[in-house]
């Protein structure tokens, strides 16, 4: 089974895995469903800006339990070949810890276009 299609398949048991987050409650894996409905279905009142992999969103969501403003970046679509190179570059940003880097705080790769969750800046 491919890496994508085991993310979605197993509620992204291998991500948690992968980036370790079992009990971190600063970092949640959100379904696109959670997404779409704070978002009102990505409203272009909830814009914030656009940038080069994609638009960015602001919207509340659960983050370990508290509902969070964040900016979520819902990046381009990317062929499947990138895929994997994308989740790589993801647990890499989700270690990165400086006050200049907004943090990581959640993603949902349940979609073609995968989506970032960033702490609102
Ligand atoms: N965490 C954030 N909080 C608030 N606004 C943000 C945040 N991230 C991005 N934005 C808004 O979205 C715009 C575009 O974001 P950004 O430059 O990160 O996009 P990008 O070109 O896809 O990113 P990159 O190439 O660095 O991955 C920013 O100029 C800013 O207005």
């Amino acid at each position: 089974m491919k890496r994508k299609a085991l993310f979605q398949h197993n509620g992204g048991q291998l991500l948690k895995h992968m980036l370790k987050v079992e009990g971190n409650a600063c970092f949640t894996i959100n379904s696109r469903r959670d997404i779409v409905i704070a978002s009102c279905n990505f409203h272009k009142t909830k814009i914030v800006g656009e940038g080069a992999h994609g638009t960015i969103y602001k919207v509340t969501v659960d983050v370990g339990g508290r509902a969070t403003a964040v900016a979520v970046k819902r990046c381009k679509v990317i062929d499947e070949s990138k895929k994997e190179e994308f989740v790589q570059e993801l647990v890499i940003v989700y270690h990165l810890s400086h006050p200049n880097i907004v943090k990581l705080v959640g993603c949902c790769l349940e979609s073609e276009a995968s989506m970032l969750m960033y702490e609102f800046a």
